[in-house]
Order: C-alpha cells, then sequence, then structure tokens
C-alpha cells in the first residue's frame, strides 16, 4: 500500500517522540499537532505524520505502510527476529544513526544475589519485553531459560515472585536502582534510527526524501560543530590558529581601531576545551566566544 503523501512514522508518546519532533520540526516541517490524532498533517509539505506505539514502527515500513520510521534499534531487531520466524518481509533501508534514543538491553538480577556469570542463569525464569533479543544472546551463551513476557513493569518482575532476572531496558540505572535490581549484562545497545522502506519510492517522495536528509545531515553535522571566535596579537595568530582544532583556514579580520589584533573566526567539529582556551589566552588571545551552531548546509 502506498499513498502519494510522504508518510513518517514517529512515537505518540514516550521516551522517543519529543526528540523525534524536534527533529523533523529542525527539517522545516510544520506539523499539526492536534491531540490524539493518529495522523498529523504537515502544514508545509507534502507530508503525514503517522504517531503510533514504537512497537508498530517497524512493521509499518517492513509493510510498506509507511515511507520512513523513527525507532529504536532495540525495537527494530526485536521485530526483525519476531517477523522471520513468521515468515513475515523484514526489509528496510537504514537512512541515518539519530543522537538520540541511546539505552541498552541488559540482564539484571537483585542486588543481594552473587552474579556468577550469564552459566548461572541456566534454567532460571527471566522476564522481558524482548524474547527474540534476550534468546538470540543466551543460545549464544548456551544457557537454556524460560521466558516470562510482559509488556510493561518489567523490574517489578522479581520482587513480584514471576522471575528470577529480567532483561530490560537501562539508561541512568534509576529505575533498576529503584526496584532493588543490578545490572549484571548488556546484551544489546541501541540508538534512535531513521529507517525507510526497501522500496524505490516514486520521484515526488523521493525528492521530500532527498531534502529532508539534506537537511538532517546538516544538523547532524552543526551538532558536532562549533563556531569559534576570538581577538589575537598578529604575530601570535600562526601559534594560536595551530592550537585550534579543525582550524586549517580560519577566517582573519581587521579589528576597527586596532593595527596590532585581529579577529579569528573558526568552525570547528571538535571540541574546545578548557585548557587549550587558557593556553591560548596565555599567549594574548582575548574575547574568546564558542558558539554553537545550529544548522549547516556546505
Ligand atoms: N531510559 C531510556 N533512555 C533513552 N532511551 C530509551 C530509554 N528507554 C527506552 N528508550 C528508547 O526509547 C524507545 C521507546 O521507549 P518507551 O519507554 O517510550 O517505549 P514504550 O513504553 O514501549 O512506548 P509505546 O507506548 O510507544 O510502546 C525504546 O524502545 C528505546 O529505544
Ligand atoms: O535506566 P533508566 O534511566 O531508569 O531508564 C530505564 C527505563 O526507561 C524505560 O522506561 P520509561 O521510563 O520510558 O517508561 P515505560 O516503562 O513506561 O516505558 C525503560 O523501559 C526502563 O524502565
Ligand atoms: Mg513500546
Amino acid at each position: 500500500m502506498s499513498t502519494k503523501k510522504f508518510r513518517i512514522a514517529m512515537q505518540k508518546k514516550g521516551r522517543l517522540s519529543v526528540e523525534t519532533t524536534e527533529l523533523l520540526e529542525s527539517c522545516g516541517l510544520k506539523i499539526n499537532k492536534r491531540e490524539d490524532r493518529l495522523i498529523a498533517h504537515v502544514e508545509n509539505m507534502e507530508i503525514d505524520i503517522l504517531r503510533v506505539r514504537d512497537d508498530d514502527i517497524p512493521g509499518l515500513i517492513m509493510d510498506h505502510v509507511v515511507d520512513w520510521g523513527v525507532v529504536g534499534e532495540n525495537v527494530l531487531e526485536e521485530t526483525t527476529l519476531e517477523r522471520q520466524q513468521e515468515g513475515l518481509p523484514v526489509g528496510y533501508n537504514l537512512v541515518r544513526k539519530l543522537d538520540f534514543g541511546g539505552c541498552r538491553l541488559s540482564l539484571a538480577i537483585p542486588v543481594e544475589q552473587e552474579w556468577k556469570g550469564v552459566q548461572s542463569l541456566e534454567g532460571l525464569k527471566i522476564a522481558t519485553t524482548y524474547p527474540n533479543l534476550t534468546k538470540r544472546y543466551l543460545d549464544q551463551q548456551g544457557v537454556n531459560f524460560k521466558t516470562v513476557l510482559l509488556t510493561g513493569s518489567v523490574e517489578v518482575a522479581p520482587r513480584a515472585g514471576l522471575a528470577d532476572a529480567i532483561c530490560d531496558l537501562v539508561s541512568s540505572g534509576a529505575t533498576l536502582e529503584a526496584n532493588g535490581l543490578k545490572e549484571v549484562q548488556v546484551v544489546y545497545r541501541s540508538k534512535a534510527v531513521l529507517i525507510q522502506r526497501d522500496q524505490e519510492l516514486y520521484p515526488e517522495k523521493q525528492a521530500i526524501a532527498d531534502t529532508l536528509i539534506r537537511r538532517i545531515d546538516g544538523m547532524i553535522q552543526a551538532h558536532g560543530s562549533k563556531y569559534i571566535m576570538l581577538h589575537a596579537p598578529k604575530d601570535k595568530v600562526k601559534e594560536i590558529t595551530a592550537l585550534l582544532p579543525g582550524a586549517e583556514n580560519p577566517t582573519l579580520l581587521e579589528l576597527a581601531g586596532n593595527s596590532t589584533h585581529v579577529a579569528i573566526h573558526v568552525v570547528s567539529t571538535e571540541t574546545l576545551f578548557w585548557e587549550t582556551m587558557e593556553k591560548i589566552k596565555a599567549l594574548g588571545a582575548s574575547s574568546i566566544l564558542v558558539l554553537p551552531i545550529e544548522k549547516m548546509l556546505k
């Protein structure tokens, strides 16, 4: 199934929804966000946004219902394994890895228990929302176990007597700690990804995809870049620019009413550490500014 309008599936509510909306809006999409609508229209482009549960996003891509989707790699991989078993199509193209939704799927056990390695899980009950990723990992380790499938509140399972251990998502570890559990083994590391259905797109849709990818790349590049400005004594320009990360071609500008100093402007893809700033200052530089860059088009 395919419609004329470019369709993007995103999580309606949860860990990925705010940053996905920010990503799309930073690409210039004006999303009409009337609450509780499955489909949100984009006012200034031929795009519809489908707001769904994250678990449904890989299937919508693999069944060619939507053109793009933003989802965690954990859900993408789990769905792929599940659909492979069911003989359903699992094709998709990775468009870009994104810089949010970072988490890991980990095994965790009650804090008071001694951890003697994954082999000690042999024959035990493990509660998880990710049965396929958990099984793939433990099969590789040669460990047999019983799955207790839960779609939420997995962390309470050991205390409730439902399972001996869990395999769930961890980021800060606060949820595990609050439930008297400790992380003992990472099973899968995940970030959000932008994926596309694996059929050729109509030319109009491909044009939209190309524009959005260019803009996303501009955002990704800008995100890791800084604009550095400072005033420097003319006779120290060489020494100072040698210290600036990635400053092969700095811009030098005259300063009004000052014949001994110039302004140096540099776009840097690296971090300017305090230590470097202090060295530059010791060489006579002043007014050192490090500014974030919002967008970049090369
Ligand atoms: N603590 C976290 N920090 C960062 N990213 C996370 C965290 N927990 C989960 N994620 C990522 O965000 C995705 C969505 O997590 P969330 O907890 O909102 O999902 P959910 O409860 O399954 O929501 P839904 O109602 O859409 O099914 C996860 O699949 C994972 O990729
Ligand atoms: O290690 P932490 O930083 O504590 O994060 C981990 C928690 O975050 C996610 O749930 P979320 O808070 O999104 O709520 P949910 O259980 O309703 O999905 C995940 O399922 C864990 O429970
Ligand atoms: Mg979900």
